[in-house]
């Protein structure tokens, strides 16, 4: 298991993310393995602005939530589970945090509307956030977040706390694609007859949504988790890097 807390590197290297990067290439396929991350020289662990000195604030321990998004049936449930297990961090499915008239709605083949999705959106903002407050340095979400309105939802998230960091992981395929994958889950409210819906209102982040990784999940499941994962791995060696500058 990956963790953001403990001090032991695995193989004397300096960063994180090389560190686990080349231990994770060896377990592409395979089971996420136990691996740990080095921890920040000082930390924390603050979610509150101001509670820390200026001197330490530049050390702070960073927080981060990983909004795994994207159309129904594009795999998010199965890349969070695997980042949460990786990183060693809890994962936040957003389907169970519809309120039950979405789920009927939906089951019944009605798309929802904006108006349905606000109250769910920030549902999920606050859970995020409340699992950081647990004292957890990094969450997994999944929300399909098809519009820019509802990123920026999320993106509400940081205004306040500088060391807490939202990236999403969009993950990226065709219609054809997707509804192939649905078709062939089974026991899930969401049928078929959905995806093209889902299309329909689908706004792909653009480049000027600096805060997101693409990752093409036309590939197969294993290709794409580990992907999504280096990309982890090496957004969070960037912040740590940034915030070491200040
Ligand atoms: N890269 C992939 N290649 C093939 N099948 C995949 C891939 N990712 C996910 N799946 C399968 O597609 C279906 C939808 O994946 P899921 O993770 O439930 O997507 P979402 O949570 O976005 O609806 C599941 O049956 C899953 O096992
Ligand atoms: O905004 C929406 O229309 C819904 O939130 C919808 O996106 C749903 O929650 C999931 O996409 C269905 O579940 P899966 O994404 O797991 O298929």
């Amino acid at each position: 298991m990956l963790s953001y807390d403990s001090p032991v590197s695995v193989n004397g290297q300096s960063s994180a993310a090389s560190t686990i990067m080349s231990a994770t290439r060896q377990n592409m396929a395979s089971t996420p393995k136990t691996v740990r991350l080095p921890a920040p020289a000082l930390s924390n662990g603050s979610l509150t602005n101001g509670a820390a000195s200026s001197t330490n604030a530049s050390l702070a321990k960073q927080h981060h939530i990983w909004l795994v998004t994207g159309p129904a049936g594009c795999g998010k449930s199965t890349v969070a589970k695997y980042l949460a297990t990786c990183l060693h961090i809890p994962y936040i499915e957003g389907d169970e945090y519809h309120p039950q008239a979405n789920i009927d709605k939906m089951s019944a083949g009605i798309p929802l509307t904006d108006a349905d999705r606000w109250d769910w959106l920030t549902a999920l903002r606050e859970a995020s956030i409340h699992e950081l407050e647990q004292g957890h340095d990094g969450v997994v979400l999944t929300c399909s977040a098809l519009k820019r309105k509802y990123r920026d939802v999320i993106r509400v998230a940081p205004y306040f706390t500088p060391n807490l960091h939202l990236h999403f992981i969009y993950l990226d395929a065709s219609e054809e694609v997707l509804l192939q994958r649905v078709l062939a889950r089974q026991n899930h409210y969401m049928g078929a007859n959905m995806v093209h819906s889902q299309f329909d209102i689908l706004e792909p982040p653009t480049k000027a949504e600096v805060d997101v990784i693409r990752v093409d999940v036309s590939r197969p499941a294993d290709v794409v988790m580990a992907e999504a994962l280096d990309n982890v791995l090496k957004t969070m060696d960037q912040v740590q890097g940034a915030s070491a500058q200040k």
